[in-house]
């Protein structure tokens, strides 16, 4: 039986050492699931809101855990979820915060999973999954929201979309992210680490595109298989007054779109994420005309997660990927139906961390059990790399 016994709430850290939302759901037959919410830094405007962990334990403990106790089953994921849906009673979840929700979703899925023996990634997706696995794109170098006086552009993410396996996958962005840390030392540029674990040099956006392009060809000439590299522009966050604000000059819209697409035939970038403001579907689909058989084009500000939003960049052709994260739209079945509209359509979903994580490891069982093309979740730091471990553990049937 997976009817839900009862749910701990309780806050714990996140990587910035910021408070988060854990939850333990227990059910009736002794199936035991535990799930941490992450937290963003270049949020989206339009995504589900994410209440101060105290604030969203209570109001969940009081609105959501009397709803789901006795009365769901943790094996039925539609059901938890359309159970939190009701408990909070917005469309945002900005009642009980969807940090709350989401890590109330999670926990359900895996104490489901617990009680039914299968692993999480079987669970979600059927008993066939397990076969492919995603792609990682590994942050090496950052800037934007996640590191101050850094690269204008959020993340350069290298792409080993060459590799055998995905065990030589997540080795080769480790490979890559050690050899741009030695290109920086060999220049003498200081960097630290941003929030993702990627090296944060104060440089401009060229020097860095130069050292990707540098590193990317080493590491692949070295591990024998093509590894290229894409971005996330997080282009909203740059955007004020109608222009595009970088450290050096502005450009406008027509020449964003100019610039990207420019950038994406120099470097033959295999992704471009967030390349114009969060609103902008037409941007979006401008590029994604001219560029879009050469490279992926991701909303993730732009879609955050919402089968509404990407429904509209659907029939606007905005884009040819999407971002998924879970606590953007606040449970797990809103990512799942987010991920099938896209796959309906022809879109790449792209399944992804925050900058702010937890040890929580259910992207990786969610990028394996929606069959997504891609997972993005970091190259180095111990919250990255409890994710990239699980798929390497998944891909050896040793869970
Ligand atoms: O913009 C992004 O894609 C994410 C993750 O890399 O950053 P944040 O969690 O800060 O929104
Ligand atoms: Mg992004």
């Amino acid at each position: 039986m997976t009817q839900i016994a009862e749910i701990r709430l309780r806050r714990v850290l996140d990587s910035r050492a910021n408070g988060t939302v854990e939850a333990d759901v227990l059910t009736e037959s002794g199936g035991f699931g535990r799930a941490a919410a992450p937290s963003g830094a270049s949020t989206g405007e339009h995504e589900a809101i994410e209440l101060a962990p105290e604030e969203a334990i209570a109001a969940a403990r009081d609105r959501a855990v009397p709803r789901l106790v006795g009365e769901a089953y943790a094996g039925d994921q539609r059901g938890v979820d359309r159970a939190l849906h009701a408990a909070d009673g917005t469309d945002d979840f900005s009642e009980i915060g969807a940090n709350s929700a989401v890590a109330i979703s999670m926990a359900a899925a895996k104490a489901g999973a617990d009680m039914l023996g299968a692993p999480l990634y079987q669970h979600l997706g059927g008993a066939f999954r397990g076969e492919n696995f995603p792609v990682p794109l590994g942050n090496v170098i950052g800037g934007g929201e996640h590191a101050a006086d850094a690269t204008d552009i959020q993340e350069f993410l290298s792409a080993p979309v060459g590799a055998p396996s995905v065990t030589d996958a997540v080795f080769a962005n480790a490979a890559v992210h050690a050899e741009v840390g030695d290109v920086l030392a060999e220049r003498g540029i200081p960097a630290g680490k941003g929030d993702e674990g990627a090296w944060a040099p104060s440089v401009e956006d060229e020097v860095a595109f130069e050292i990707m392009a540098e590193a990317t060809e080493t590491m692949s000439d070295d591990v024998g298989f093509e590894i290229g590299f894409g971005l996330d522009v997080a282009a909203a966050e740059m955007f004020e007054d109608g222009e595009y604000q970088y450290s050096d000059r502005t450009r406008s819209t027509d020449e964003q779109v100019e610039y990207v697409a420019d950038l994406v035939r120099e470097y033959d970038l295999v992704y471009v994420e967030d390349p114009l403001d969060e609103n902008d579907f037409e941007g979006f689909a401008e590029l994604t005309d001219r560029v879009g058989e050469e490279t992926l084009i991701c909303g993730d500000d732009l879609f955050v997660t919402n089968t509404e939003r990407l429904q509209r960049g659907i029939e606007q052709g905005s884009a040819n990927s999407i971002l998924i994260k879970p606590n953007q739209i606040g449970t797990l079945t809103d990512a799942f139906d987010a991920v099938e509209l896209a796959g309906r359509n022809g879109l790449d979903a792209v399944i992804s961390h925050r900058s702010g994580e937890t040890e929580d490891t259910t992207i990786a069982h969610l990028a394996v059990a929606t069959d997504a093309p891609f997972i993005k979740t970091g190259a180095a730091g111990g919250e990255r790399t409890a994710k990239l471990n699980e798929l390497i553990r998944i891909a050896e049937d040793a869970l």
